[in-house]
This record gives structure tokens, C-alpha cells and sequence, in this order.
């Protein structure tokens, strides 16, 4: 573990210097791609002129025989594909599997300049955070790379979410923290075969009361590790993220999922459709009656401080910080988002 004075020193001659802050852009919807697929690929601009993150995928999903071939795509694609200033970010392999270490190699080398983020699947502790730490350093500074690539761990087992704390510090690298369900729920043995979501067996029930039926409530299966996750990232200053919903027909039950990981402090989910992008824009941004109403408590309370009442609503510091989180998020949006902006009166 590195102590407080070395934690911002590059871990190799030459490597770029570690950030202090994790840029803050629009990053409401991860969209995953196959960079295998040549049709995919041809894609590529229009998926990054919709999403806010583009991410080509080398790891599960991708089947063994095809991975040379994604992690080829996806160097064409670094090479010759106008993103528009969309970020482009990969998921490597599993450290433990025989790619990995290529993906790096490859990828850092061929397309490091243009690749942001680093996802990286299955991390169960910071041994796996610090041996990628390393080798992209030594990897940026072999390329002579002027900034660091981030990394975003996948958590998704047991001994993962036991350790998330020390995950989400584990390097001035670590941009965010995605919840991995459908791995996770594996690793934990939880007994359903969906990719996050809900489950109709997991609810409460009310107690028996002569004559009535007893009304039953369904719970929400990741309740617990979304609650774990954003409070490690927030305590480290890095971002959360809701992962995968797999039932792509299921637009309503991806909405409601992806809704109350924002409510929870999530900033974005993964898309894997295109249609789960347009569901990731709506619930990821902001409403517009609430971000007008925390502009009027931002107005009515200049200095942030005292109590005071807007349409029948106490209002304090307490409360002039939640709205400052609201208009701050909001008015990153606007800037990429000329509707939202509007909408929004910035
Ligand atoms: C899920 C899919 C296999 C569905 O694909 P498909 O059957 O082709 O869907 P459609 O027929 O509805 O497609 C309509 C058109 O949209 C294009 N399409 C589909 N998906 C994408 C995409 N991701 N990006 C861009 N375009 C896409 C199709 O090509 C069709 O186009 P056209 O033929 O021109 O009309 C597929 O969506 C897919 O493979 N998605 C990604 C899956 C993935 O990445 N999975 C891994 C992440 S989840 C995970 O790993 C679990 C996690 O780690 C955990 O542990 O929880
Ligand atoms: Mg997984």
C-alpha cells in the first residue's frame, strides 16, 4: 500500500503524472459494443454521437474465439473512428484469464492516447487494482502517453464487495465502481439466473390480519451492495455506477431499476441496447421541476446558511447542499445537452 506522501508519485519513469481530480463529464449511460462485430464497428460514430460513453467490451459476452478479434477491432477503432469527443473506454479480460495481459499490452500501446478508461472485471481486492496500476504505467511510459489512463473496477464478487473501500482508493486511477450483478449473484449464490434487476421472490410480506389478503411488496435484490458501492465511492471522491440490466425487453423494469440506482447516488448504468441508452438519458438526468426547484432554494439561500421556507418546505444548509448537487449535475448536462439546457433554464 502506498502512504499518504507517495500516493500521487508515477509508478514508473516517465509515466504522466496521476491526476488529483476524476474529470467530471457526462457519463449517464456506459454503452457496451462488440468491437469483434464489423457491422459494430461501422456504428461506432453514430453510437458515440448518442451515448456518453462508448465502451468496447473484450470480456464475457465475447466468446474465447473471438477475442483476438475484439481486441483488434477495438485498435481500429481507437485508430480510425471519429468518437466526437465521446470517451472510449474497454473492458479487459479477467486478470486471472489468458488475455489480459495482451489486452493491456495491446491496447495502451496501439490506442493508448485515445482511451480513457480501463474497466477491469472481477476485482477482489487492491492487488488487483496495483498490478494494473503498475504495468499501465509502465506501458504509458513506453508509449510517452502526456496523460494517465483511468481505471473502473467491476464489482462483482464476494470478496470484491468485502473489500470495496480499500478498492475504491486503491489508486489516484480510479475513476468509478460499476455493480457486476450477474457475477456477483454467482460468486454469492444467489439463486436467480438474471442479469440485475428485481426478483419476484424477494419481498416483504404484512402481517396476518383476520379476513384480508396480506399485501406483499416486492424488494430490490442490490439494495445493500448500491448502498456499499456509492458510499466507498463518494467517501473516495470517484464515481458509482448501476451495471448491466440484461432483460432488454423489459424497458420498464431497466427504468425502474436504473431510477433507484440514482436516487441511491449512482451517476450512470451500462447500456447494451440501444434502446437502454434513451432509458439511461431520461433517468440519469436530472428532472426538470427538481432542478428548478433547487435553483429557487440555491437563490432564496445565497450564503447557504439559516432556515428558511419555499412552498411549505423547510430549507437549510443541509437542504442547499442536495440542491447544489442537483443544478451541479444539471448544468454539467447542459453543457453537452442543448435540450436539457433549455429545459433546465441554464
Ligand atoms: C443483447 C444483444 C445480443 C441483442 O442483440 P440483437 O438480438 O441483435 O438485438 P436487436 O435485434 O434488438 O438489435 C437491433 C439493432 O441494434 C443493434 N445492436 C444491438 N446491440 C447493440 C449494441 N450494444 N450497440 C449498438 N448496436 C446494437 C443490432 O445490431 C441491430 O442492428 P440492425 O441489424 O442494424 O438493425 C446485443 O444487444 C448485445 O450483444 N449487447 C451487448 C451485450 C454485452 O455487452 N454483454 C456484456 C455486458 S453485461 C455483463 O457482462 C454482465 C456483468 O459483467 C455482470 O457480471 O453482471
Ligand atoms: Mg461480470
Amino acid at each position: 500500500m502506498r502512504n499518504a506522501r507517495s500516493y500521487f508519485a508515477p509508478l514508473a519513469i516517465g509515466a504522466p503524472q496521476p491526476v488529483r481530480e476524476i474529470p467530471v463529464t457526462p457519463s449517464r449511460m456506459i454503452h457496451f459494443f462488440d468491437p469483434s462485430n464489423a457491422k459494430l464497428r461501422g456504428k461506432v460514430p453514430d453510437m458515440a454521437r448518442s451515448a456518453d460513453v462508448l465502451l468496447g467490451n473484450l470480456e464475457d459476452a465475447i466468446a474465447a474465439d473471438k477475442k483476438e478479434a475484439a481486441r483488434a477491432g477495438l485498435v481500429e477503432v481507437g485508430r480510425e473512428a471519429d468518437l466526437g469527443g465521446t470517451p472510449l473506454w474497454t473492458r479487459i479480460n479477467a486478470l486471472e484469464s489468458p488475455w489480459a495481459l495482451d489486452d493491456l499490452v495491446t491496447l495502451v500501446t496501439e490506442i493508448g492516447s485515445v482511451l480513457d478508461v480501463v474497466m477491469v472485471p472481477k476485482v477482489e481486492g487492491v492487488e488487483d487494482i496495483h498490478y494494473v496500476d503498475r504495468l499501465l504505467a509502465q506501458l504509458e511510459a513506453r508509449s510517452e502517453l502526456q496523460r494517465p489512463i483511468l481505471i473502473h473496477a467491476i464489482l462483482e464478487t464476494a470478496q470484491g464487495v468485502a473489500n470495496v473501500e480499500e478498492i475504491a482508493t486503491a489508486s489516484p486511477r480510479m475513476q468509478g465502481i460499476s455493480l457486476g450483478p450477474a457475477d456477483l449473484a454467482a460468486s454469492r449464490r444467489m439463486k436467480t439466473t438474471r442479469v440485475g434487476g428485481g426478483h419476484p421472490g424477494y419481498r416483504v410480506i404484512a402481517d396476518p390480519s383476520s379476513g384480508d389478503a396480506r399485501p406483499s411488496y416486492q424488494q430490490d435484490l442490490w439494495h445493500y451492495t448500491i448502498g456499499r458501492m456509492v458510499d466507498a465511492c463518494a467517501a473516495a471522491g470517484i464515481f458509482p455506477y448501476y451495471g448491466p440490466f440484461g432483460d432488454i425487453k423489459d424497458e420498464v423494469g431497466c427504468e425502474a431499476q436504473f431510477r433507484a440506482a440514482y436516487l441511491m447516488g449512482c451517476v450512470g448504468a451500462w447500456s447494451l441496447h440501444p434502446v437502454q441508452i434513451g432509458i439511461a438519458k431520461r433517468v440519469f438526468s436530472p428532472e426538470v421541476d427538481e432542478v428548478r426547484f433547487a435553483k429557487r432554494v440555491l437563490e432564496a439561500i445565497p450564503d447557504g446558511s439559516g432556515v428558511h421556507m419555499l412552498d411549505g418546505k423547510m430549507q437549510d444548509d443541509a437542504t442547499w447542499k442536495q440542491a447544489k448537487v442537483l443544478v451541479d449535475l444539471a448544468t454539467m448536462l447542459a453543457r453537452k445537452d442543448e435540450e436539457l439546457a433549455e429545459a433546465y433554464g441554464l
